[in-house]
């Protein structure tokens, strides 16, 4: 299903007094609401929240309420942030894209690769994940340093996508990889590229929506799990998420709007989970987390 955004246009003191609002209306029910500069010159803010599509009609009664008093002719407008957009994203671009010593490219541009570089061969097609994305290449330049500096024998990845993030991961440590994702197509474009890339051996490809399935209690606990979904599920997953981490292990997330990084953070909080670094690319973050 799709997430909406539901946004009013402001001056930042104004966004700040609306974000105040939302967040008094949404207290501490599952919504991410935050504040984004649109234009700096003009003194332009957004103020936001994000829900799924099913709720868009309550959703916005409850915000027309609480901006009835303070704010009664401000706009409600709405972004949808489709599924499909994952994909349309991943395909802009297809030139090389690098992260940490990782080379993503197509299989056009093979003879770019360097001695020394990672090299993970996707083309793009059904699933998302051509590195183009500043998720993915956040989710990789943040592999390549957890892989680096922390022990890690065995390893989840999320929400894999074109499997981008788990052939990475699987190019520098020869270790079992359960690489998981809601959309069947997106598994079957993954195992392709396993193939493709070499490194299907070792590498557990399964459909499943968020923890469900007998495959994370027979691959698990992990040391490392990556995920680069929305904000939104990753705040509802972090209690399985933390039951399914290894003592001491580290957590990526990603797919994370800068505004919404602090709700995620509460709660991956709330599981013991605590923040290392965060990388921030193009709007959006990647976070580092650690158990302990
Ligand atoms: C942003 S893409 C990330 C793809 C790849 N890991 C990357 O970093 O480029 C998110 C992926 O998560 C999958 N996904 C979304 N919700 C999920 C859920 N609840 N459980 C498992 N996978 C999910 C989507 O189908 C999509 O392939």
């Amino acid at each position: 299903m799709s997430e909406i955004r539901l946004y009013v246009t402001a001056s930042e003191r104004d966004a700040e007094r609306i974000l105040a609002i939302l967040s008094e209306v949404f207290g501490e029910e599952d919504y991410v609401v935050g504040t984004t500069e649109v234009d700096e010159k003009r003194d332009l803010w957004e103020a936001s929240v994000y829900l799924m599509a099913d709720e868009e009609d309550e959703v916005r009664r409850r915000v027309e309420e609480g901006l009835a008093q303070t704010y009664p002719d401000k706009d409600i407008q709405r972004e949808v942030i489709p599924d499909v957009d994952w994909i349309a994203k991943s395909l802009e671009g297809l030139k090389p894209v690098r992260a940490g010593r990782f080379l993503v490219h197509g299989s056009h541009d093979r003879h770019k690769v360097k001695v020394n570089d990672v090299a993970i061969e996707i083309d793009a097609g059904q699933a998302f994940g051509t590195g183009h994305h500043g998720t993915t290449a956040g989710c990789l330049e943040m592999i390549h340093s957890v892989a680096r500096s922390r022990p890690v024998r065995n390893a989840l990845d999320l929400g894999t996508g074109s499997g981008v993030l788990a052939i990475g991961l699987r190019k520098i440590r020869n270790i079992p990889i359960l690489a998981t994702d809601i959309d069947p197509v997106a598994v079957e474009v993954a195992k392709e590229n396993a193939r493709r890339n070499g490194v299907a051996r070792g590498l557990r490809l399964v459909t499943a929506p968020g923890f469900h399935s007998p495959a994370f209690a027979e691959e698990g606990p992990f040391d490392l799990i990556i995920a680069n979904i929305l904000a939104r599920p990753l705040i509802k997953m972090a209690p399985q998420l933390a039951a399914n981490l290894a003592p001491g292990g580290s957590v990526i997330l990603s797919g994370i709007l800068a505004a919404q990084r602090w709700k995620v953070l509460a709660a991956y909080n709330g599981v013991k989970l605590r923040h290392v670094r965060t990388l921030w690319r193009n709007g959006w973050v990647t976070i580092h987390l650690q158990h302990g």
